[in-house]
């Protein structure tokens, strides 16, 4: 069935919301504070390791139930159940958007065009299982009878940036494979990745769900190349293995059929980290692991699907990303996790989010006259701070922030966390509260060219007001991976719903990519 094909604007919870914001737009977080001293626990979601502070947003309980009724409104209900229930929501491509199947750890069979896919879906989990316990034991030999020691993942968009974004997030618990990732169609890219690697122990993943990208294909033949410099053909399947969904092309490549993991159509490449995709980071970091990631993601899955919308934290902050967005007219983004290990995290986020509500026409094909997707950025703090974040407290634009932070560090080193969990919790207070006139009076000193406190006083005041989303987890887990992750997917089903667009097509990229054959065809 499809999905309905409702302007958000013309809803009587829009009406309402734009009301609302004239009356709210001019009030600061600092006396929504003072007026509830319980403000911060009454806007804090739990979620298994997840705590979730919603408070330092420039909402009220009253945005909150506004905000549900545009949910309702646009029948965000009836949307979820179509999204996990197999229904092509994906219409402009006719797919089921189904990255959740991969992950369905419960009973219950997922249907696409009436037939069970789950019982595929464990069969490749197993492939993925055997394969990896063969290459980490060492028993998979290459074609000297040496055991692997390096991965290559050559694949590009969906098909890199997921796998490299976890295989560092989880570098924690990593074995002692070494896996690299080319992707760029740069050759200095995929020299600088085999200049030091040895044919005889490394192991090429060529990743590519359509296996007609130009800098997949291009880098894999080259790749190709190098290696028959000193093997022959035949060692080919010892060191060459494919995901993808065109398994003639994988034939023709010349990959030994055992070695193809297979992908769905129903799949996107943006969210196929789940599937045959995460080989990588299965290779990575153990089955073991890559499975309490899914079982993560499996969990917010489904709190998504079963939690009441103003208990629901995927659904809150789609909710408050378009309050943003849609009234106060926020452009950009910031995510901002306190961990190096999450330095990926927004350029892995900047595909998920920009190719997906990065649409300018309605489900009814018009032309639309509101704001949709986001422009996604930010990279880890502290370095943040010491970059970006002067614009982000004292610019001209209001940048709403996601700060992800972990109760505890992987290693333990006490004095390091407490330093850095004083930072995460410092930058979300200096946006919200800023740093007022008499404030500045109390502790300033006269700097420079300037010979009164007063005329130095307009730079060294903060407005604040700035919101941010806390989103603070237990620790950095493969299953809290996966369930942080599966709660950006479902914050942008939900906006792509609202906003009435098609969040799984992905046009945009093709215009580009045919010029550019053109252009190398008549060089
Ligand atoms: O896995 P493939 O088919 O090589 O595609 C790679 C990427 O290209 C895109 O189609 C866009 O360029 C992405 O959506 C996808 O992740």
């Amino acid at each position: 069935m499809a999905l309905k094909n409702i302007n958000p604007t013309q809803t009587e919870a829009w009406k309402k919301l734009d009301t609302h914001f004239q009356n709210i737009q001019a009030t600061h977080l600092r006396s929504l504070f003072n007026d509830n001293p319980s403000r911060k626990e009454e806007f804090t979601l739990k979620f298994n390791d997840f705590s979730v502070d919603f408070s330092k947003n420039r909402i009220t309980k009253e945005t909150i139930s506004h905000l549900i009724s545009l949910a309702e409104e646009t029948e965000l209900k009836d949307a979820i159940s179509k999204y996990f229930g197999g229904d092509e929501i994906n219409e402009t491509e006719g797919r089921a958007v189904l990255h959740t199947a991969l992950r369905n750890k419960s009973n219950n069979p997922v249907l696409v065009d009436e037939q069970n896919v789950m019982p595929e879906i464990r069969e490749t989990l197993s492939k993925i299982e055997s394969f990896t316990n063969e290459v980490v034991s060492g028993n998979w030999k290459g074609y000297t009878n040496k055991s692997i020691t390096d991965v290559v993942n050559i694949g590009i968009g969906g098909s890199d940036l997921g796998p490299d974004m976890v295989v560092d997030a989880l570098k924690y618990y990593k074995n002692h494979l070494n896996v690299h990732f080319v992707s760029n169609i740069d050759g200095d890219h995929v020299q600088e990745v085999i200049k030091n690697l040895n044919p005889e122990t490394t192991l090429f993943v060529i990743v590519s769900k359509t296996f007609t990208t130009q800098e997949t294909l291009t880098n894999a033949q080259t790749i190709r190349k190098w290696f028959l410099q000193t093997a022959n053909e035949a060692a080919i399947a010892k060191h060459f293995v494919a995901v993808s969904t065109n398994l003639k092309s994988v034939a023709e490549f010349g990959i030994d059929n055992s070695n193809i993991f297979p992908m769905w159509n129903w799949v996107g490449g943006r969210f196929s980290l789940w599937s045959t995709v995460g080989l990588s980071i299965s290779l990575a970091v153990g089955f073991e692991n890559f499975n309490s990631l899914l079982t993560g993601a499996f969990e917010m899955d489904e709190h998504f699907k079963n939690e009441a919308f103003e208990n629901n934290i995927p659904v809150q902050l789609a909710l408050i990303g378009i309050w943003y967005n849609n009234f106060f007219g926020s452009e950009t983004e910031v995510i901002l996790p306190y961990s190096q290990y999450l330095n990926k995290l927004s350029a892995y986020l900047q595909q998920a989010i920009m190719e997906s509500n990065g649409k300018s026409v309605d489900r009814n094909g018009d032309k639309i006259d509101y704001q949709t997707g986001s422009i996604v950025w930010g990279s880890a703090g502290t370095n943040s701070q010491h970059a970006y974040m002067q614009l982000v407290h004292q610019g001209t634009k209001m940048i709403p922030a996601d700060f992800i932070g972990f109760e505890e560090s992987l290693y333990g080193n006490q004095e390091h966390h407490e330093k850095l969990m004083a930072n995460f919790y410092a930058q979300s207070q200096a946006l919200a509260e800023g740093k007022t006139k008499d404030e500045v009076h109390l502790d300033l000193k006269l700097d420079g060219k300037f010979d009164s406190i007063e005329k130095l006083m307009p730079f060294k005041v903060f407005e604040g007001n700035k919101p941010s989303n806390t989103i603070l987890i237990k620790k950095l887990t493969p299953s809290n991976l996966g369930s942080l992750i599966s709660m950006y997917e479902h914050k942008i089903f939900v906006q792509g719903i609202i906003w009435n667009i098609f969040s799984y097509d992905q046009f945009g990229v093709e215009l580009g990519k045919e010029l550019a054959h053109k252009i190398y065809a008549n060089r």
